[in-house]
């Protein structure tokens, strides 16, 4: 047992973010600390953050510690968050410090808080009042005697900051220090919300109950694209609030957090807290901190929001669950869907998963009885699903540079001029996906990496996509070294943009794909233009698919169905299946009917008929048995492993002397394929190689792979990443 507090001169083990790998002992500070205590450390010549994590082990001299330099100003870290980052830590098999890395990602955690200035009201009166002194005296009488910074009082008075200057020189105006981190407004749970239909009004009332309940458990919310299932876990969210606790959302893009935000405060009368990469670093501090101290109680935020150190987290909500954006592929390898039960069930919390087509995974929970499950199959009011229609593409012979088939721009010229809009699907990014030499038919690929460029043409540059370098477009063949022979094959959003405008040259076009470089308060105003009509064909990659509402839409073309079930990894089949579902669900939201045609050399394709005949649970039951059949998740456990280094044969000695040690795994009935050289054979000039170890269920898969991986040392340079439920394979 930790004790609670220790005294000045007690020894203290203090876990750092820093890649130590255990906790250190140091001295407690004048004043003592308290167990979970934020504080700094000295390090070497450095001073890093870190936790006061358990009472000191070590033999080292007490007297030749060195203390702790500072108690951060902020509430001790509760023991359910050691617990959630202690569990997430040997779910994934990452040490301790780098999970605790993602618990402290507020810049400036350890800075004193800092000061604005503001403006209250004194008792002197100005020896010459004049209509905007008065103004001034009035506008803060009003809001009874809170203070205001200067450029919100000079605003809301309607006066200049001279005005303001002479009244603090009367003594009228008296300047104040008032903390930075202004605290977030109230939200209030009890405002009316939008009339529910029956559907949801039953979901909305599940979902109180459960939060009601104080206890854990999940929920998967499946509703068909437009059911309004945002508004049934906002009853949720309304409930977690009257029993005050704190709510989070998750949500899996950036750009959508604006939209969402508005319904927020339509429906709660105040903004909630925001995390994510787009905040500022003082916003993050201040969310930070207003979290710990159980102030903000509602946060709307990326998969790393998980991580904040909620005081009494009651719920959390993973909209989109089945997004691929939830799981972290650097770093901490971790899924945010999964660790947000994790958490749930560690703070007696309720999780609510909502999607239109869950993740096998959720899918298989909730037939398991695992999950509780609510289901809204009816578009909300009037709006009706979108009609779903296959173009087979085999006989199109379309010209060289076109992708849009006859039908598709049949529907499209059918719908300029009427103000209705349509939206291509195309889920490639920049201008080709190759570039190709004529003469010698080299493929121009990237230096460092076992992969081809890909033009951009708006940057005029070509992209890596692993590393993300880019170079501009050579004017000769990088090969062969004859001019003018790089042509580009095949589309990406670019190109698909270049053939609309070429096609329908009077139409507006707007390019939504996620590589674009502005920022997110742009993307966002940009995506409300095209929402209110300021355009007629929207080009997109899975960006456009998530989530977003454009009630003019009425046409989806999916360009080619066919890309994402090539490649055939595990997951193919279900990543296309929700992505084109999702896709087809932006059409028709409003009162015009929707259609989606989908372009596929496939026709006969089992997935693509899944899309069209609506039997989801025909669609998840046949991949369920074709998984149990596998063995594959979730009926058995996988964990890819990539071994990477600079070096290749160390790299793959490294790799085979892993696989000497296959035993371990028969001996428990789970099995290890490869090493082979990955996919992508190589990123950032380091070469990779991956292995897979299937297990079944039943096995505690984490202690082995440890076991396995410290029996071998990798040599300098070379490094061992396991990936526990992989989703990617490249
Ligand atoms: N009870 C309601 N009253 C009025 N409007 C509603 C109601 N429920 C939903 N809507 C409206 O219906 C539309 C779809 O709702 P919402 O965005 O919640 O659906 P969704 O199920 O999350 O859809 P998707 O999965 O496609 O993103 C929204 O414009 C929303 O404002
Ligand atoms: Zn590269």
């Amino acid at each position: 047992m930790t004790p609670e507090f220790f005294h000045e001169g007690d020894r203290v083990g203090i876990l750092t973010s820093e890649p130590i790998g255990r906790v250190l002992d140091y001295r407690a500070p004048e004043g003592g600390v308290s167990n979970g205590a934020y504080v700094q450390v000295p390090l070497g010549p450095r001073k890093v953050t870190g936790v006061v994590w358990s009472a000191g082990d070590g033999d080292y001299p007490l007297e030749k510690l060195r203390p702790v330099a500072t108690v951060i100003d902020a509430p001790a870290m509760l023991p359910g968050m050691k617990q959630f980052l202690t569990r997430v830590a040997e779910y994934t098999l990452t040490p301790l410090d780098a999970v605790l890395r993602l618990a402290t990602r507020a810049p400036g955690l350890a800075d004193p808080p800092s000061k604005r200035r503001v403006y209250r009201l004194g008792d002197a009166r100005p020896d010459r009042m004049t209509p905007a002194r008065a103004r001034v005296i009035a506008t803060l009488e009003e809001l009874g005697g809170a203070p205001l910074p200067p450029a919100d009082l000079a605003q809301l008075a309607g006066v200049s900051t001279g005005v303001l200057k002479g009244l603090e020189e009367a003594g009228t105006l008296i300047v104040q220090a008032a903390p930075r981190d202004a605290p977030f407004p109230t939200l209030d749970p009890d405002r009316p919300s939008k009339p529910l239909n029956d559907d949801q009004r039953r979901g909305a009332a599940q979902l109180r109950e459960a939060v009601r309940s104080g206890t854990y458990g999940t929920t998967l919310l499946k509703g068909v694209t437009g059911s309004g299932k945002t508004e049934v876990y906002l009853e949720a969210v309304a409930e977690a609030l009257r029993c005050g606790r704190q709510a989070l959302v998750l949500l899996p893009e950036i750009a959508l957090t604006g939209a969402f935000i508005e319904r927020v405060e339509k429906r709660f009368g105040a903004k909630p807290a925001e995390w994510h990469s787009g905040v500022t670093p003082a916003n993050r501090r201040r969310a930070w901190k207003a979290v710990a101290e159980g102030q903000a109680r509602l946060v709307v935020g990326a998969r790393s929001a998980l991580f904040l150190p909620f005081r009494d987290l009651g719920l959390i909500i993973v909209d989109e669950e089945h997004d691929g954006s939830y799981k972290q592929e650097d770093g901490v390898l971790y899924h945010a869907r999964d660790m947000a039960v994790l958490r749930a069930s560690l703070s007696a919390a309720q999780t609510v998963l909502a999607t239109a087509t869950p993740a096998l995974e959720t899918w298989a929970n909730a037939e398991a009885g695992k999950y509780a499950r609510i289901e809204l199959t009816e578009r909300f009011g009037t709006a009706l699903l979108p009609e779903m229609r296959a173009v087979d593409m085999r006989g199109a012979a379309l010209p060289r540079d076109q992708w849009i088939g006859g039908e598709l721009a049949k529907g499209i010229d059918a719908r300029l001029g009427t103000g209705e809009q349509s939206l291509l699907f195309l889920n490639r990014r920049g201008y080709a996906p190759l570039t190709v030499c004529r003469a010698c038919g080299e493929q121009v690929g990237c230096h460092q990496c076992d992969a081809r460029m890909v033009e951009h043409r708006f940057i005029n540059r070509l992209m890596c996509h692993q590393c993300g370098e880019t170079r501009p477009i050579p004017p000769a063949c990088p090969a062969c070294g004859k001019e003018e022979t790089l042509a580009a094959i095949g589309p990406g959003v670019e190109r698909l943009a270049e053939e609309v405008t070429a096609r329908w040259p009077d139409a507006r076009v707007a390019v939504l794909s996620s590589d674009m470089t502005e920022s997110a308060r742009a993307l966002r105003d940009r995506i409300d233009a095209i929402a209110d009509g300021g355009a007629d064909i929207i080009i997109g990659t899975q960006m456009v698919a998530k989530g977003h509402n454009f009630p003019l839409l009425t046409l989806v073309g999916v360009i080619d169905a066919d890309l994402g079930l090539q490649g055939g990894d595990l997951r193919a089949a279900e990543r296309t299946f929700q992505l084109i579902r999702q896709v087809a669900g932006r059409a028709g939201r409003a009162d015009k009917p929707g259609l989606c045609l989908i372009q596929t050399h496939l026709p006969d394709n089992p997935v693509i008929g899944a899309i069209l005949s609506g039997d989801d649970e025909a669609f998840w039951r046949s991949e369920a048995a074709a998984r149990q059949q596998l063995g594959a998740p979730p009926y058995g456990r996988w964990a890819g492993v990539i071994v990477s280094g600079p070096d290749e044969r160390l790299t793959f000695d490294t790799a085979r002397a892993l696989a000497r040690e296959a035993g371990l795994f028969t001996q428990a009935s789970a099995s290890l394929l490869g090493p082979a050289p990955a996919p992508v054979a190589k990123v950032r000039g380091r070469t990779r190689v991956r292995l897979l170890v299937k297990a079944p269920k039943g096995v505690a898969l984490q202690p082995l792979l440890a076991e396995w991986r410290d029996r071998v040392k990798a040599p300098n340079g070379v490094r061992v990443t396991l990936d526990i439920d992989p989703q990617s394979f490249f």
